[in-house]
């Protein structure tokens, strides 16, 4: 069937794979200006999206939705994805459609997006690189958010007018000039804030993605009266801002007493449905997967494989944010497991598809104190325990018994990469250290930092080695653990780079005595 370009007809049929001169141009234009999809496909389904660089002028009576959908394309968009058996047998023919609500396949296993793959490769890296760039600092709907504007490779079916999104994503990849070389001697190292996003931790860049397909889903008329999670804090906050953006009700199951202050007020104020329940997250997580097979409540833990295809952005993110030059190391805080698959899935997809042609080694960081995959890698790989995970005040990964350790496995055996673990001084002294570097993050993130030290320690990472480590959440979210340290208030623990507040009487000379002290010298009246 042919199909129409709604702007520019005459290019609809050029592969820019066969037509280097259109792909050139198209390149230079899509570099200065803004960017809209139109679609073209023919009967020998050999032709795929065009972008023309040519935007309508704003009508002041749209919103950027409604422009959207004013721009839509007619024409028959050629990319797809549908659910498979994770890491399935060759030859397996089992595949259910996105619009299906399944969380396993038929053997019980986890399941994975997948990707026409050749649909996808009949556009070659440098379109995609140019695609992606274009779509970077516009507000576009729904290309505005960093997860979107990788729409095709993410959920390419979905209508624009389905898409939940806080344009999410494009989230900071900070040089940590001062930090790398006082404390690791390393002159290229940077972190990648996915924390700093709209409720403050990188579970929104899955969130949009699982809430925007329930928003499909019920608009469809399927049976979702709700969208439920267990949390330790961070998926419960991102649920419930997405859901209330979209009108959905979300509960939300956490473990009472072991969650923050700033986390439990998240889907409080946002109006989800709030169980507190006396038992851990690996308990929370048992009751949520029993109730969503009885209710017709959406799950939305990332046991659900949309939520990783949201997540596998930020890895396209930060190959994009170097130019699409690949870093050494890349170093993931991990507890429920799937973060590190979606960041290799991300970083595989980009070499698949000709974007690099190689991917960095990875590095999963546990606490500890919950630390089953740390335990399996040590073993070499042979029987994975899962454990009752202990208090951690990286209290976001106090997980015992991973929903995606077979995901996590994979790759890091694919990318030779490596596991970690911190306890809780060293993470604590590194969150402290970095925050002593202009720094504001996470105990997550201390554990991603010890990993580090630990490897550069042992001349593992070297000190030229371009490394990334992912902060996954807000520092603000976590103000009581900084609290705690500051106030040398944390039993058996040095806090070695505390910097309590010195109480002083509201009096000049008691106010200089402590400032001659603490500048070392008479400057302040000489
Ligand atoms: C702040 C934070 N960091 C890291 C993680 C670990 O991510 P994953 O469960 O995907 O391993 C989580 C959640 O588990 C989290 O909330
Ligand atoms: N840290 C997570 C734990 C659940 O992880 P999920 O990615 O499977 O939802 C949280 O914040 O709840």
């Amino acid at each position: 069937m042919a199909s129409s370009c709604l702007f520019n007809a005459s290019v609809s049929s050029l592969n820019p794979k066969q037509d280097p001169i259109r792909r050139h141009r198209s390149t230079s234009l899509l570099r200065h200006r803004p960017v809209i999809v139109s679609c073209t496909a023919d009967g020998n389904n050999n032709k795929a999206p065009i972008e023309t660089a040519v935007k309508p002028p704003h009508r002041t009576e749209d919103n950027i939705r409604d422009e959207a959908r004013r721009n839509r394309s007619t024409g028959v968009n050629p990319f797809s994805a549908k659910y498979v058996p994770f890491n399935a047998a060759p030859g397996s023919t089992e595949s259910y459609s996105l619009d299906e609500i399944v969380y396993r396949s038929r053997s019980g296993g986890l399941l994975d997006v997948e990707h026409d793959m050749e649909a996808l490769k009949r556009f070659d890296g440098a379109y995609w690189r140019d695609l992606f760039d274009s779509r970077v600092g516009k507000s576009t709907w729904p290309y505005g958010s960093g997860v979107w504007s990788k729409k095709e490779w993410v959920l390419p079916e979905i209508d624009d007018d389905d898409i939940v999104s806080a344009f999410e994503g494009n989230s900071n990849l900070f040089w940590a000039e001062r930090f790398g070389k006082q404390f690791l001697g390393m002159n290229d190292l940077w972190v990648k804030h996915c924390g700093i996003s709209h409720t403050g931790s990188f579970k929104d860049l899955g969130m949009t993605v699982l809430v925007s397909q329930v928003n499909r889903l019920r608009k469809m008329k399927r049976p979702v009266v709700g969208v439920g999670c267990a949390s330790t804090g961070d998926t419960s906050a991102a649920l419930s801002a997405y859901c209330a953006s979209a009108g959905i009700p979300s509960i939300v199951f956490l473990p009472a007493n072991k969650i923050s202050m700033a986390q439990l007020v998240q889907p409080i104020a946002n109006g989800a449905f709030v169980l507190s329940i006396d038992t851990d997250f690996d308990g929370c997580m048992k009751l949520i997967r029993e109730i969503t097979a009885e209710l017709p409540i959406y799950l939305a833990n990332s046991l659900n494989s949309l939520r990783l295809e949201g997540q596998k952005t930020a890895a396209i993110e930060i190959l994009q944010q170097f130019d699409w030059q690949v870093p050494d190391w890349v170093i993931v805080p991990g507890g429920n497991l799937g973060n590190i698959y979606a960041f290799y899935k991300g970083f595989k997809m980009c070499q698949e598809l000709g974007l690099v042609d190689r991917i960095p080694r990875m590095v999963c960081a546990q606490a500890a104190n919950a630390n089953p995959l740390y335990l399996h890698y040590k073993s070499g790989w042979k029987d994975f325990k899962p454990m009752t995970a202990s208090t951690t005040f990286a209290s976001a990964i106090q997980i015992g018994d991973p929903v995606s350790i077979d995901r996590a496995v994979y790759a890091l055996k694919k990318c030779n990469g490596i596991v970690e673990e911190a306890t809780e001084e060293e993470l604590m002294d590194a969150m402290a250290q970095a925050d002593s570097t202009g720094m504001f993050i996470c105990p997550h993130t201390g554990v991603a930092l010890t990993a580090l030290f630990k490897l550069r320690n042992q001349g593992v990472i070297a000190p030229t080695d371009r490394t990334v480590v992912v902060s996954t959440a807000h520092g603000l979210k976590f103000t009581q653990s900084k609290i705690d340290y500051h106030s040398n208030a944390i039993p058996d623990m040095a806090c070695r780079f505390s910097n309590p507040p010195v109480d002083v009487k509201a009096d000049f000379g008691a106010v200089m005595d402590v400032l001659k002290s603490y500048l070392g010298s008479n400057t302040l009246t000489s």
